[in-house]
């Protein structure tokens, strides 16, 4: 049976979804049991499990002078690369965008982020830098990469500085016109993993569109632009520095067509642009900087050989910081270490051991499953509100008397699901605190790799400011809720706010979070001693998504085991 989860609609309980980003991928390939329902929310952060957008979404070239609303395509992008054509990686609807990959994880077993290899592309007006770092992206077929562009940070112009560029008298090629400080911020967080919002550029109007781009890390950033190497905080960021070198006489024609066909200039305006202020600053600022370049690229794309030897030296730096988290988390268990006051264990009653024995019990029928699995639900969330920082509040009786009670702290709780199972938990966080807001992110098992990939994410775009419950039924290796912490922390959510709720983990899967992140509440109803090699705890309850929903997983299913 198809299992159908509406990733839009949060339970009726929940607040107007007014403040999203969500991310997509397409199930189609990896996940065929789920469909996926068109989002109807502007509310919520809509945004990609990684920076992406659709770089080679075909747009009509504009004919002639005629100006065209924005050019060809748009160079600040992050793609996913996938052994499919990048053109049909990623999909984007006005509602929606689609990945057709995971993104792996970005950081160790102990939750520390693994940098990125950062490239930096330098070189002259169209002498082929995106060209070059398309087909570097090409040949790596590494999951995620971002492409960073410099012109994503030309900076805003005022009226007069709008006329002058009209005329084609405005020095786009000079220092000057850039912003900076604003670029190393951005490159910096990406560095860091950490999500950033980067202006579109329009070179039709010369001007940043009113909308940005949410973008975060990847395995690899390329950083391309005709200064590129203009800035030395930009530099120490760079891992490998490309020139990319092209006969002024080919990158002029190269222009011609180009800025007639997608920027909407003239004949004319393109030639007083270039020779007045485009080769002069080349030479004057750009030529310069071959010398900070570890490779130098004569001809651009055209030269297979170069892209073929900077792709090997990548792959060779990828693989030494090359990741194989689940197994290694597995193993931690072996460490043997005291269990950490961040987790918290309920009690462990007479009547917590019946529902157990209920779940536990592989003969359990599916209803009573589902309704003694609720109950044990209820009991965790409301376990979890319970530690939950409360101040004194005197009330009055409707006798006149004053009752000296208690209230929660804070009233900025957000809950956050794990996909799927920790779907299954939302109905009880919606009934215990009013009006909370609900999030949701899908992590995938990759058969292949064995390990877990972000598919989908929606969080509010204020998550930050909340105390997050985070959902998942049950943790094993803890591989899939490390890599939702780490999601939460790279949107700026603060580790002591973050709770990871669950009916059952394995010992291994608890030491690996509380240790990767001490400051993270770790919230079960019994640890389980094992887990074995499917990586399934032990003695456990069996998939606790295939019991609650009814499925049965086929043989080439890449469905998320417990993790
Ligand atoms: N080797 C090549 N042969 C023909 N056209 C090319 C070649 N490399 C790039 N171009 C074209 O030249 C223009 C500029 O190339 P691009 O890679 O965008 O340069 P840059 O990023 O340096 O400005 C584009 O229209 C591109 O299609
Ligand atoms: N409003 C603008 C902004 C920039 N330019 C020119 O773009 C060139 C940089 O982009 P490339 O893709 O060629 O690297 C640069 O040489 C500027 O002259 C522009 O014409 N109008």
């Amino acid at each position: 049976m198809a299992a159908k989860i509406n990733l839009n609609d949060p339970p009726s309980s929940a607040s107007s979804d007014s403040d999203v980003v969500e991310t997509h991928v397409d199930f189609s390939d990896v996940f065929p049991e789920i469909e996926i329902e068109e989002e109807k929310s502007g509310d919520f952060y809509h945004t990609p499990a990684s920076p992406i957008t659709v770089p080679y979404c075909p747009r009509p070239p504009s004919t002639g002078s005629q100006k065209s609303p924005r050019s060809r395509r748009q160079r600040t992008t992050s793609l996913n690369q996938t052994t499919k054509p990048a053109t049909n990686s990623i999909i984007r609807t006005q509602h929606r965008t689609i990945y057709t990959a995971g993104r792996p994880p970005w950081y160790n077993s102990v939750g520390q982020k693994v940098e990125p290899f950062v490239i930096g592309i330098c070189g002259g007006s169209a002498s082929g830098k995106t060209t070059v770092a398309e087909k570097i992206i090409e040949s790596l077929g590494v999951p995620w990469v971002t492409l960073l562009s410099m012109d994503s940070f030309y900076k805003v112009l005022n009226e007069k500085q709008h006329e002058i560029a009209d005329q084609n008298e405005y020095n786009f090629d000079h220092p000057d016109a850039f912003d900076f400080d604003l670029m190393v911020v951005t490159l910096q967080r990406l560095k860091e993993g950490r999500k950033v919002e980067v202006p579109i550029y329009n070179f039709v109007t010369h001007s940043r569109e009113s909308k940005t781009k949410t973008m975060y890390g990847a395995n690899v950033i390329i950083f391309e632009g005709i200064l590129a190497f203009h800035n030395a905080k930009v530099n120490e960021m760079l891992d490998l520095k490309i020139f990319v070198d092209a006969d002024p006489d080919v990158r002029l024609a190269r222009r011609l067509k180009r800025d007639i066909s997608q920027r909407g200039r003239d004949l004319e305006g393109v030639l007083k642009q270039y020779t007045s202020m485009v080769q002069p600053s080349f030479n004057h600022y750009i030529a310069p900087l071959m010398s900070h370049a570890d490779i130098i690229v004569p001809r651009g794309g055209e030269n297979l050989v170069a892209i073929h030897l900077i792709v090997q030296h990548v792959q060779t730096q990828l693989q030494l910081r090359g990741l194989k988290l689940r197994e290694e988390l597995a193993n931690a268990s072996k460490l043997n270490m005291p269990t950490p006051d961040t987790v918290k264990l309920l009690p462990t009653t007479p009547q917590i051991r019946g529902l157990h024995t209920f779940i536990r019990n592989k003969d359990t029928p599916r209803d009573e499953f589902i309704f003694y699995s609720k109950r044990l639900i209820r009991l965790v969330i409301e376990y979890t509100l319970s530690l939950m920082t409360f101040v004194d509040k005197t009330v009055e009786t409707p006798q006149g008397f004053h009752y000296n009670g208690k209230k929660m702290a804070t009233s900025n709780i957000c809950g956050v699901s794990i996909l799927r199972a920790g779907e299954t938990m939302e109905q009880a966080v919606c009934d215990v605190c009013k009006d909370i807001r609900i999030g949701k992110i899908l992590i995938q098992t990759n058969l292949q790799t064995g390990e877990p990939e972000l598919y989908y994410l929606r969080l509010p775009k204020d998550i930050k400011d909340y105390k997050v419950i985070l959902m998942d039924a049950t943790v094993a290796t803890g591989a899939a809720a490390m890599m939702a912490i780490r999601v939460l922390l790279d949107h700026d959510v603060l580790e002591k706010n973050i709770l990871i709720v669950s009916l059952l983990m394995a010992e291994s899967g608890v030491q690996s979070i509380a240790y990767a992140f001490p400051d993270v509440q770790i919230v079960t109803t019994a640890i389980d001693p094992e887990i074995n090699e499917k990586f399934y705890v032990l003695p456990g309850i069996g998939n606790f998504g295939d019991r609650y929903f009814g499925t049965e997983p086929s043989e080439n299913s890449s469905e998320k085991v417990e993790s």
